[in-house]
């Protein structure tokens, strides 16, 4: 072998084993490209559990329907305390007032104003729309907006009058509607804003004896979810809130002729007082939380009834996906326990009502 041909062969060999360093440019292409995909898919799946800038309270003008009362009462005390301007609306003028003068108790401020109004918030829009443009013009726009003018009606659904599944539905859902038609062209101009509905654990599941109350407050999340994803790049947040029973008139009210069923089912979640459940509702609202739920059963409920609703912090969105499965598992003794709940009052029922015609 020449010492030429030894060269060329070294050349041969040495341009060989490098050339795939000519690969190098592709594979680096493809790298970045698998990256910057996976970086995408990231921000997607991020993206939505962002939560946003907290509400400042102090000097904010909130405004609470059904606030002469219970919840609505206390949800305005305790935005008062942190500072807000806060507008009753309601029907009753006596107990507006009486309401009025147990808010200003609370002021942090002496420019601190709570202004009340009287209106059906569930009748005609036109009014609603009018007394919210005062509320505006007195203490400036809308900041925040609590529906929380809502009432019940526990029975059997034969026994409940049909009138009063078309009220449920007009005072409920549309009282939610009116109101929030009214504030969120302002909202959007001034792209912040806060919207909250009332809705109740028994707008999470259904139970017995709310077949005319719980369709009224399951309408309240779809409204609350559709809503949302309009007004999201305006910086208007939705709240809805889900609040177990709670020690109020309408819960008294209610308990006269609540059947025995529910009470028994609904007592698993237990009863809490109206300031422990403001306080809850008022910090997701602030913080622009979607939902806002009350106690551990009220947690699972929340995390189990999650289905395509928003989540607004990382946490939240891991711990609905560990959960899920397990809450479901949890939920399938109590349904278990409700049946038999049902079961046994109705044996009860049969038993005295045959014992009657005995004697
Ligand atoms: N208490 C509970 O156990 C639970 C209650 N909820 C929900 O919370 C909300 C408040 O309940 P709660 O505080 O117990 O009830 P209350 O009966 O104590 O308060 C209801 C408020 O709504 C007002 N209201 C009623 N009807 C109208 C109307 N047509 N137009 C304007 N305002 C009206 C009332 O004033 P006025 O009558 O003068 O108009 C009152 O201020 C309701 O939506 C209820 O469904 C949810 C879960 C549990
Ligand atoms: C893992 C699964 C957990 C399941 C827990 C189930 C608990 C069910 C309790 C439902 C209580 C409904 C209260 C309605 C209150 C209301 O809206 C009225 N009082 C209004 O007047």
């Amino acid at each position: 072998m020449s010492s030429e041909e030894g060269l060329s062969s070294t050349i041969t060999d040495w341009f060989f084993i490098n050339s795939w360093w000519l690969l190098l440019p592709f594979v680096m292409i493809l790298v970045i490209a698998a990256f910057i995909v996976a970086f995408v898919l990231l921000l997607y799946m991020i993206s939505p559990l962002i939560s946003p800038k907290p509400l400042k309270l102090n000097g904010a003008h909130v405004v609470v329907t059904g606030g002469s009362s219970g919840i609505g009462k206390c949800i305005a005390v305790e935005c008062y305390r942190q500072g807000a301007f806060i507008t009753l609306v309601a029907r009753d003028e006596e107990k507006l007032l009486r309401a009025k003068k147990e808010v200003e108790k609370f002021a942090i401020n002496d420019k601190q104003v709570v202004l009340c109004v009287s209106v059906d918030v569930s009748s005609d829009y036109t009014q609603v729309e009018n007394v919210i443009k005062q509320a505006q013009e007195k203490l400036g726009p809308v900041d925040m907006l609590v529906n929380c003018a809502g009432t019940s009606v526990s029975a059997k659904f034969e026994e409940i009058e049909v009138e009063r599944f078309k009220e449920m539905m007009e005072l409920n859902y549309l009282g939610s509607v009116y109101p929030t038609r009214a504030v969120i062209t302002t909202m959007r101009e001034r792209r912040m804003g806060r919207i909250m509905f009332v809705s109740s654990q028994a707008g999470q599941i259904g139970l017995f004896g709310y077949t005319a109350y719980s369709p009224s407050k399951f309408a309240l999340r779809g409204l609350a979810e559709s809503l949302q994803m309009e007004v999201k790049p305006y910086n208007i947040y939705v709240t809805v809130a889900f609040p177990p029973d709670t020690d109020t008139p309408l819960l008294a009210e209610e308990n006269k002729s609540k059947p025995l069923e529910t009470k028994l089912i609904s007592e698993t979640s237990g009863i809490w007082q109206p300031d422990q459940v403001a306080k809850i509702l008022v910090k997701d609202a602030v913080q622009g939380n979607f939902n806002s739920s009350v106690g551990p059963d009220g947690y699972m409920l929340s995390a189990l009834t999650c289905g395509m609703s928003p989540v607004t912090s990382i946490t939240e969105g891991l711990q609905q996906i560990v959960t899920m499965g397990l809450f479901r598992t949890i939920a399938l003794f109590y349904l278990g326990s409700f049946d038999s709940i049902v079961r046994r009052c109705m044996i009860q029922r049969e038993q005295s009502k045959a014992a009657d015609k005995r004697e």
